[in-house]
């Protein structure tokens, strides 16, 4: 998360006391992320993470709040918000933004996950997509097709030739597909951004446990292999060239399976699902990098690097 809007303990603790929360002893600004503002809160009575929402809205939050308090009371390593004691309310207000304040996890994001973590990876996430069978609410994939096309008009003109024909050629893929083959493949609430930096683990090397899945603020009803692809592209390509390491895919989908069976519909829908979530978020990088929003703490992350995947992924056989 980066930092947009900056408050102080004076602004924060009132809100603490309405949750009764104690006393604030840190106020701590995280400097990691793009979409939020975010900081580590610690009283005498725990330690959380409260995050001002700078794009969304009041009225779009409760999904993603109620979502991780379905995640988390089923068991699941996912921050549980925190409800306001009289209204139960998970949407509260600071400095103007809607605000949500959720249990900080411990652990730390690996950099260079083994094929043991992305076993451990697979299970949880096949746990959620099973999980999310019975959660009441509705909201689409605020990063879908419809925001993607919008995102392709804006970039565009940053673009050399050969991108720009790949953006196009990329889309009216994902459009067709959506148009002719997604329907009837299992749709549910899901992360959308299941990062490396959005995991955390306790422990290193072989013995890393998985401790924490955060970020739910790009969640969505999507397809839930489109959540596996998101999660392929990320965690079992290799950093430099983009090229699909087998072996990482291989222990996620064969502990995610052992969970949660992929249809043969679903198996034959990953590959151009990988094309479409490389193009997602090469898109919305492209957009961080050359439209930038002002923040003070902000890293954008670079673009190319989903370029990359994507045509690895376009180059691959249909078999991930
Ligand atoms: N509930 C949490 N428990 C522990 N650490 C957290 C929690 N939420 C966020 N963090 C830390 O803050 C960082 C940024 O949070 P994140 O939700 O990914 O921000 P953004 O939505 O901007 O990407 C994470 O990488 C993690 O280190
Ligand atoms: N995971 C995305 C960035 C999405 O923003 P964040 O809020 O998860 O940091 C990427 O790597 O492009």
């Amino acid at each position: 998360m980066a930092v947009y809007t900056h408050v102080t303990p004076a602004e924060v603790q009132p809100l603490l006391h309405a949750l009764g929360l104690g006393t604030l002893e840190l106020l701590e600004p995280i400097a990691s992320g793009i979409e939020n503002t975010n900081y580590f809160v610690t009283t005498g009575q725990g330690r959380w993470v409260l995050t001002l929402f700078e794009r969304l809205q009041a009225d779009q939050l409760p999904y993603y709040l109620e979502l991780m308090r379905h995640l988390a009371g089923q068991g699941l390593p996912v921050p549980m918000p925190v409800a306001h004691p009289q209204t139960g309310a998970l949407v509260h207000a600071l400095a103007g933004k809607p605000a949500g304040l959720v249990s900080r996890l411990s652990g730390r994001s690996l950099d260079r996950p083994g094929p043991a973590q992305l076993a451990q990876l697979g299970t949880t996430l096949a746990g959620m997509h099973r999980a999310v069978e019975g959660f009441p609410l509705r909201q689409p994939n605020l990063r879908g097709l419809d925001w993607q096309r919008q995102a392709a008009r804006q970039v565009a003109p940053y673009l050399d030739t050969a991108s720009a024909a790949l953006l196009a050629q990329e889309l009216a893929l994902q459009e067709a597909f959506r148009r002719d083959q997604a329907l009837g493949l299992p749709v549910g609430a899901v992360h959308a951004d299941l990062f490396r930096d959005n995991t955390l683990f306790d422990g290193a090397g072989e013995q890393a446990r998985l401790s924490g899945v955060l970020d739910f603020y790009f969640a969505g009803d999507e397809l839930l292999t489109y959540d596996l692809a998101v999660v392929i592209n990320d965690w079992c390509v290799d950093l430099d060239s983009g090229a699909l390491q087998p072996e990482l895919a291989q222990a996620l989908l064969q502990a995610y399976q052992a969970e949660r069976p992929l249809s043969p519909a679903e198996q034959a829908a990953l590959p151009v699902l990988r094309r479409g979530a490389a193009l997602r978020f090469w898109l919305s990088r492209l957009a961080d990098w050359h439209l930038p929003r002002p923040a003070s703490l902000l890293t954008p992350k670079p673009p190319q690097h989903f370029e990359r995947v994507l045509r690895q992924a376009a180059l691959q056989p249909p078999t991930v």
